[in-house]
C-alpha cells in the first residue's frame, strides 16, 4: 500500500466509529453549522490580497514532526492579521497532528478556512460544517470522477465550497461542474518529492472559471512570482512557516517580501 492507501484506509475505519458516536442530525444542531460561509474562491479573485492560503501544520507523513508547540490561535491569527486569504488547517491526527479542535480554534478569523483532510465519505462534510470550515478538499488520487461529482455535490448543499486537488493530466477528468477551484500538488505522493513544474505544466487544462491553486514545496517569493504570472491565484504553503521557530514572523517577513515584488 502507498501512503495514500493508508491514510484512507485508516480515514474510512475512523468516520465509521465517529459516525455511530454522533449523528449527522447532532452536528447539524451545533452553533458553527449555521454560520454563513465565507468565500475562498472571491478571495482568491481579489486582486488586492495575496492568494495565500497558509497552511497549520503540525507534522507530515514526508517530515515527520515539522512543529510541536505553536499555538493555533496565535499562528493562524497571525496569518490573517498579515495578509492570508485563506486558512488550512490539517483535521487529520494519526499522519498529521491536526484535530477538529484546531479548526474550531482558528474559527476566530474571518477568513476562509479549507478543512484540510482525506474526505472519503460525506459525513465528513456535514463534520466540515459543524467545525466552521467553509471550503473542502477532495482529492482526484483516492477518489473516482464519480465520487468526486457526488461528495461536490453534497458539499454545495452544505454551501461548502469545493477544492479539487489533482497530481497529473489523467486527473483533469475529475473536474466537473460542482468544484470551485482546482488545486495542483507539487508533491508525488508516492516519492514525497516536490516538483512546482507540476502546476507549471498543468495550467493551462485547467479552466479558467475554476481559480488554480498551487500546493506544496513554495518557499519563495519569486516561485509565487512565477506561478501567478502563468495564471495561478492561490498559493498553498505549510512547512515554509510551519518549521521556523515563529511561523507569525516568518509569514509577515514573506508577505512583505511579495507586496514589494508588486
Ligand atoms: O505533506 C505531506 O507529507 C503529505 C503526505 C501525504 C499526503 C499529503 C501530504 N501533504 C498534504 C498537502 O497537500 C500539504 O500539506 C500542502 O500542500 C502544503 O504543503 P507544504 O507547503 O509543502 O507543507
Amino acid at each position: 500500500m502507498n501512503i495514500l492507501e493508508t491514510i484512507v484506509a485508516q480515514k474510512k475505519k475512523e468516520v465509521e466509529s465517529r459516525q455511530a458516536a454522533v449523528s449527522r442530525a447532532e452536528l447539524e444542531k451545533r452553533e458553527l453549522f449555521k454560520r454563513p460561509v465565507l468565500s475562498l474562491r472571491s478571495f482568491l479573485l481579489d486582486p488586492e490580497k495575496t492568494g495565500i492560503i497558509a497552511e497549520f501544520k503540525r507534522k507530515s507523513p514526508s517530515k515527520g514532526m515539522i512543529n510541536a508547540t505553536a499555538d493555533v490561535v496565535a499562528v493562524t491569527s497571525a496569518y490573517a492579521t498579515y495578509g492570508a486569504s485563506g486558512l488550512s488547517v490539517l483535521t487529520d491526527e494519526p499522519f498529521f497532528g491536526g484535530s477538529a479542535e484546531d479548526l474550531m480554534q482558528a474559527r476566530v478569523n474571518q477568513v476562509p478556512i479549507l478543512r484540510k483532510d482525506f474526505m472519503v465519505d460525506e459525513y465528513q462534510l456535514t463534520e466540515a460544517r459543524a467545525m466552521g470550515a467553509d471550503v473542502i478538499l477532495l482529492i482526484a488520487a483516492c477518489l473516482t470522477p464519480k465520487e468526486v461529482k457526488q461528495l461536490a455535490a453534497a458539499a454545495k448543499k452544505l454551501q461548502l465550497e469545493v477544492l479539487l486537488e489533482i497530481h497529473n493530466e489523467e486527473e483533469l477528468q475529475h473536474i466537473c461542474d460542482e468544484v470551485d477551484m482546482v488545486g495542483v500538488n507539487n508533491r508525488n505522493l508516492k516519492t514525497f518529492e516536490v516538483d512546482i513544474n507540476t502546476s507549471l505544466q498543468l495550467i493551462n487544462a485547467i479552466p479558467a472559471s475554476k481559480p488554480a491553486v498551487a500546493e506544496s514545496g513554495i518557499s519563495s517569493v519569486d516561485t509565487i512570482v512565477t506561478l501567478r504570472n502563468a495564471g495561478f491565484k492561490g498559493f498553498l504553503i505549510g512547512e515554509n512557516f510551519m518549521k521556523q521557530p515563529d511561523p507569525s514572523i516568518a509569514f509577515a517577513d514573506f508577505v512583505q517580501q511579495l507586496k514589494a515584488k508588486k
